[in-house]
């Protein structure tokens, strides 16, 4: 009513009379407003509206529910959490039930032991306090046996910081290397907008080396050396070199060879190697397996005194895929003491990360072993999940190819497919026109017409005058067919509409 317009008025006049101006995007960081995450970006937004559409009068759009294809997150579209992990995360939140006798009628006998064991690690078994700003020293060591076991080459949990799921980690080592805008980050593109986001958040400069589409999104080291000498040119000095594998978006699963040159080439350039290994655990061919930058390094003869090496891990993806858990870590290797006190003191910042995520991160390193009583019904759900998520990115790998006007790489891991769009210029034309990216306006048709909601190209980059987008490969396996004829009709209609 009046008075409190007369009160709002009263304020405003204050803050006007203060001379401070209200906070507004002139007054906000500018760093803030340069960046972007496509993931959950427009399209996104525009599908949660007409979600809120359908919920209001379900016969107004010409489809019945909104198919989310922009995130990898599994259990979102129905993927089940791992029993044993979920077993013992539980025992560990509410420790009382391990003295009940009911337990032992509800819990595997191993899963009860590991959560005693990881108990036993932690000062008076208080899963909720603070832990070490690193993270629990004994989940630390155990995530460190587990990398030695998987690489066969030593490692310290006194390198690892485990952290919120790896965005955290990525964000602070962008915090620790770039100090102004001149400090630039060699990225693949297209990359995970993370990377991006980040080095405008924290002011620094993305040095683009492109990934080779023709060859499966190989990166050449000719690409690497040319876009560091220009970006030395301009008066960057490059810190520190991105390296995703498994590929997001791409999916593409580096080469050794491929591997052993972009650590060669970190280690002559001096750069920092960023190893970003979340989808580790999803390879879907024969003929490719994942081998971590660390192994890669060490199998060289590089020692710690070599390289600088950062190794990112997470529980979102996987067969785990426990996005919402938030557990991760970093393994660092190859930093000075000085600057690893510095890194330290980051981690310390934020006290520390969520136990839950830190005990998630020890099982997922060191999952049930042969002999245990829940390998057997854990391999069951692996490889389940695994093998689906394989036949899932095929069938949409081969949906794609079938189209006229799409080409589409392999799908060798990670969780997503990044087609190629062929669009005719008429349809390019009508997008510039309405002032968005050819690959967004597609995207914004397709959400329109199917409810399925992928991300544009141009929110990963790509070579200019090039056309992708994104889409994952979770929908569950009954959905896929309805997905794919689904999104047939569209782009078949599509194509009539724009054909040159
Ligand atoms: C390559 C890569 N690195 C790091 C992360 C961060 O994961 P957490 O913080 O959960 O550990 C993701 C998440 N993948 C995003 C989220 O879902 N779809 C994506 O492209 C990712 O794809």
């Amino acid at each position: 009513g009046a008075a409190a317009m007369a009160a709002a008025l009263a304020r405003t006049m204050s803050t006007a009379a203060a001379g401070t101006p209200p906070v507004s995007l002139n007054t906000i960081n500018p760093k803030v407003l340069k960046c972007e995450y496509a993931v959950r970006g427009e399209i996104v937004t525009h599908a949660q509206n007409l979600q809120q559409e359908l919920q209001k009068n379900p016969d107004s759009l010409p489809f019945d529910e909104i198919l989310y294809c922009n995130i990898g997150n599994p259990q979102s579209l129905g993927q089940q959490p791992v029993t044993y992990f979920r077993e013992v995360l539980s025992l560990c939140d509410h420790p009382a039930l391990l003295d009940k006798s009911e337990t032992h009628a509800l819990y595997s006998s191993d899963a009860i032991e590991r959560a005693w064991q990881i108990l036993d690690k932690i000062p008076g078994r208080a899963t909720g306090a603070y832990s070490h700003s690193q993270g629990i020293k004994g989940l630390r060591d155990e995530i460190a046996a587990g990398i030695a076991a998987r690489d066969g080459f030593h490692a310290s949990g006194d390198n690892i910081f485990l952290t919120d799921g790896a965005s955290p980690a990525v964000h602070m080592m962008m915090q620790l290397l770039i100090g102004s805008e001149k400090d630039g980050i060699l990225c693949p593109i297209p990359q995970y907008p993370l990377y991006s986001a980040s080095i405008a958040l924290h002011g620094g400069s993305l040095v683009p080396y492109f990934l080779d589409e023709e060859t499966g999104w190989e990166l050449e080291v000719d690409e690497l050396k040319k876009q560091l000498e220009e970006a030395r040119s301009k008066g960057i000095t490059v810190r520190a070199l991105v390296a995703i594998n498994p590929g997001n978006p791409t999916g593409q699963v580096l080469a050794e060879e491929n591997q052993k040159k972009i650590v060669e080439f970190c280690k002559n350039e001096g750069l920092v190697l960023l190893a970003d290994e979340v989808y580790q655990e999803n390879i879907y061919v024969e003929d490719k397996q994942f081998h971590s930058f660390k192994k890669i390094a060490r199998s060289l003869g590089y020692t710690d005194d070599d390289l600088p090496l950062v190794s990112f891990q997470s529980v979102s993806k996987g067969y785990y895929g426990e996005c919402g858990k938030r557990g991760g870590y970093m393994e660092i290797t190859g930093f000075s003491p000085e600057v690893r006190e510095q890194i330290y003191k980051l981690a310390s910042v934020n006290l520390c990360s969520n136990v839950s995520g830190q005990i998630l991160a020890s099982l997922v390193m060191n999952p049930p072993k042969a002999g245990d009583e829940s390998f057997e019904s854990f391999m069951v759900e692996r490889d389940g999940i695994l093998s689906s998520l394989a036949r899932r990115a095929k069938a949409l790998e081969e949906a794609f190819n079938s189209l006229e006007g799409i080409t589409c790489n392999k799908a060798e891991g990670a969780m997503y497919l990044f087609p190629r769009l062929h669009l005719p210029q008429k349809a390019i034309g009508v997008a510039q026109a309405a002032g968005t990216a050819p690959d967004a306006y597609y995207a914004k048709r397709l959400l329109e017409a199917t409810g399925i909601v992928i991300v544009p190209g141009s929110g990963f980059g790509q070579v200019p005058g090039t056309w992708h987008f994104r889409c994952t490969i979770l929908p569950q396996e009954d959905k896929m067919p309805a997905i794919i004829s689904r999104f047939k009709e569209f782009h078949e209609k599509f194509m009539d509409e724009f054909h040159d």
